[in-house]
């Protein structure tokens, strides 16, 4: 039954939207936003972009390091996940992501004019970064990506499996291509379990429909990193099994970017923001040490 006043409606939780930081997108779906605001004016704003599965308050400890340096962090769950609408871990084509996120940076470019703007992705997040950049690559000042899925991982996606899936995917477009392995997201026994038991984060199986638009998302990436030349930081696990690190030593070897680093975490899993202590601690001081480099740099207000 259509809400009779036309009120945008509940969340997947059954939370009223009408409470919740949301914005419509084009296809007339609530996506849920939140917003991690500095005390004083911001020097900087970053965009921080989820990966498949999961949703952006799992961000809270990462926004807290930016929000110290005085940025203005905003992020939203992408369709199909956390408390946006949608069906869960579904998109009918990946630019959607990519679509929603634009909307995202202009909506807080109305209230921001100009303050620089990095964006930071993790996962298939660093995937819709990637080619928000490459659409709108005068929109930042830099890219900042954590085990991107830059190449599917060569286990799940071998070319009989490619083949195999765009054959399914007209076939038996729902048919479980099987799940994420929380033990496979990190090695820390606490962000495994905290990952297993969140309500917000899709622990079914990835649809075949899904693996689809993830190995569109690739073949999408790949055409844009010879166009890529923001400054770039990336980071990549040796142990990751959910995104190859190959890919992003390709990014590294083929964007023209003059200012680009990847930094390699030996025996890292995959989720490098939600490791051991000392990689993650590593993770933060990198991205406060790049970000403040580079904010430097432009000449942006330094921090009162
Ligand atoms: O903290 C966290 C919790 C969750 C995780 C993020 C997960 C994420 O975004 N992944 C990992 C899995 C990867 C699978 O890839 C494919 C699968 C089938 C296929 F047919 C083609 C591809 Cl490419 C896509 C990207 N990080």
């Amino acid at each position: 039954m259509m809400p009779e006043d036309g009120s945008p409606g509940l969340s997947p939780q059954d939370a009223a939207y009408k409470d919740l930081q949301r914005y419509t997108n084009a296809d007339g779906q609530q996506i849920y936003c939140k917003y991690w605001k500095p005390t004083g004016q911001p020097r900087a704003l970053v965009f921080v972009v989820h990966g498949a599965g999961e949703h952006c308050c799992r961000y809270d400890d990462l926004a807290q390091v930016l929000v110290g340096l005085n940025i203005f962090v905003f992020a939203h769950d992408h369709v199909g996940h956390g408390q946006s609408e949608g069906e869960r871990m579904i998109v009918s084509d990946f630019q959607i992501y990519v679509r929603d996120g634009m909307q995202h940076v202009d909506l807080v470019r109305k209230v921001f004019p100009d303050l620089p703007m990095f964006i930071c992705g993790h996962s298939m997040g660093g995937a819709i970064s990637i080619l928000m950049a490459n659409e709108r690559p005068a929109e930042f000042s830099g890219v900042i990506l954590i085990s991107p899925l830059v190449l599917p991982n060569p286990e799940s996606a071998t070319s009989f499996k490619v083949f195999a899936a765009k054959i399914l995917n007209h076939l038996l477009p729902n048919l479980s291509l099987g799940c994420i392995d929380p033990n496979s997201v990190s090695r820390n026994k606490q962000e495994v379990e905290s990952y297993a038991t969140d309500p917000l984060v899709y622990h079914g199986g990835m649809k075949v429909c899904f693996g689809v638009q993830l190995l569109n998302a690739t073949a999408l990436v790949e055409k844009a990193l010879p166009h890529f030349k923001l400054p770039l930081l990336l980071f990549h696990g040796t142990a990751d099994k959910l995104c190859d690190i190959r890919g992003s030593q390709l990014m590294m070897d083929t964007v023209p970017s003059e200012d680009k680093t990847l930094k390699i975490y030996d025996k890292g899993f995959h989720a490098l923001h939600k490791e051991l202590p000392e990689v993650t601690s590593s993770v933060f001081q990198e991205v406060e040490r790049w970000i403040l480099q580079r904010l430097e740099a432009t000449g942006a207000a330094p921090s009162n």
